[in-house]
């Protein structure tokens, strides 16, 4: 007897060797996806009617700041570095680790909510975000954001933190909690640091998450300081492998493309992101083009305002599009494979395709709703006009955390009640510092 049985939905199985089922039936036992077919004789604990909705792979969220959704709107319409230097950072000297567990519960509420199975965080207080996601059921790559500044002795306290945290949390949760080295960016930290921070990671086999060449000011700032760019200067270090994952790469040459490329870096493209603080838009579809490794994140939610994958989905579309002058650039079905298999592949995670064996990390889409009717194609459907509201069902290692819109992992009201306290006092203890 099976776990759960999922019929009568579309399978949009996002595996190029099985084709999409339109009446299919998915099986799931001890969290892994057990049959993927049109019919079975199986028995399950739970069976799911998906008619009338899509059953499809969860969101991989490759770039986020979880906590930050206790800043969401705090700081808004302002350039990348007013935004960190004079809002966030003095904001952020006032969090205690309870905030960044209010915010990060607020953020995996969101995200089981909206249909994102993973994410890749870089932050503050990870124990806490380590807590929640074991709790949440959900799973994410963690790693506590290390910015050195170029000061030695804060260089070493900051890789200690690292260290301290990849060899507590990796593996944890089951395995669902992965953790990464997470120096903040080539800006922040100095070279010297950078590198011990990747031979740290080698020694640990551990990953590493960076933002690299977000805007145009690191770039002037590299060059200035390095005679290159941030890309040049982390390959001329040897920091690249398929074990880091690049956040943002706005202001690539094709150079530096090609760097990313052969040394199998992947890249989180975060077009809201990047248009809300008006860092540029990322040369994604000549990242494709060349092969390379291009997954989607949301960032934080101090610069987005939202976790939504399906809205980042519906962005990076549009901006490549237009960036290129060509309606046929990214096509819908190219932005799902970043959302799902691709991030499922930055985080070395079997997840991101509804195929037999791989994780039961599935979400059901209901598109029985106006703006979803009538219906010519699941992918033009999924990123040109649902919406985050629209998933149905979150399931995670085979665990149901939402089911019929109905959030099973987490007490729903508690969750933003604590979130928004704990918002509150944080910005008045910010405030009496002014
Ligand atoms: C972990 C630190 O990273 C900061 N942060 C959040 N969003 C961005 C971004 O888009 N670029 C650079 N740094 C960012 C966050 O506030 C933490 O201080
Ligand atoms: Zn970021």
């Amino acid at each position: 007897m099976a776990d759960i049985i999922i019929k009568n939905g579309y399978i949009l199985t996002m595996d190029p060797s099985l084709e999409n089922i339109k009446n299919g039936v998915v099986v799931i036992e001890d969290g892994r996806i057990a049959d993927v077919c049109e019919n079975t004789e199986e028995t399950a604990d739970t069976v799911i009617d998906a008619q009338g909705n899509v059953v499809m792979p969860g969101f991989v969220n490759t770039h986020t700041h979880a906590g930050m959704t206790l800043f969401r709107g705090y700081a808004d319409d302002l350039a990348l570095s007013d935004w960190l230097e004079n809002h966030i950072w003095p904001a952020e000297a006032e969090l205690t680790a309870s905030d960044v567990y209010a915010g990060t519960r607020l953020a995996c509420l969101e995200m089981v909510k909206s249909g994102t199975i993973a994410f890749a965080d870089m932050y503050f207080f990870m124990e806490e975000v380590g807590k929640v996601v074991e709790s949440s059921g959900l799973r994410a790559a963690l790693s506590y954001g290390m910015i050195e500044l170029w000061d030695e002795e804060k260089g070493k306290t900051e890789l200690k933190k690292g260290k301290a945290f990849v060899n507590e949390w990796n593996g944890k949760a089951g395995g669902r909690i992965s953790a990464m080295y997470g120096p903040h960016a080539p800006n922040t930290c100095s070279k010297e640091f950078l590198m011990k921070v990747r031979e740290q990671a080698t020694v640990d086999n551990a990953k590493i998450h960076i933002h690299v060449l977000e805007t145009e000011a690191e770039l002037n700032q590299m060059k200035e300081q390095y005679g290159m760019c941030s890309v040049n200067m982390l390959d001329s270090i040897d920091f690249f492998g398929p074990d880091v994952l690049a956040a943002h790469c706005v202001w690539l040459s094709d150079g530096d493309m090609d760097i990313l490329r052969n040394n199998n870096v992947n890249i989180s493209h975060n077009p809201v992101s990047n248009m809300k603080l008006a860092s540029g838009i990322a040369p994604v579809t000549k990242l494709l083009d060349r092969g390379a490794n291009v997954c989607l994140g949301t960032d934080g939610c101090a610069s987005n305002n939202n976790l939504g994958m399906f809205e980042e989905m519906k962005a990076a579309a549009l901006l490549q599009k237009v960036d290129t002058m060509d309606p046929m650039a990214l096509p819908a079905r190219q932005v799902l494979e970043m959302a799902t298999v691709n991030g499922a592949k930055a985080l070395d995670i079997n997840s991101g395709m509804i195929r037999n064996g791989y994780n039961a990390d599935v979400i059901i889409v209901d598109m029985n709703k106006a703006h979803l009717s009538p219906l010519y194609d699941v992918p033009s459907h999924l990123v040109y006009s649902a919406g985050s509201s629209d998933v149905r069902t979150t399931i995670v290692n085979g665990k149901v955390l939402m089911d019929d819109y109905r959030v099973i992992c987490m007490d729903e009201q508690n969750v933003i009640d604590e979130g928004r306290d704990a918002a509150e006092e944080l910005i008045s203890r910010v405030d009496a510092k002014k």
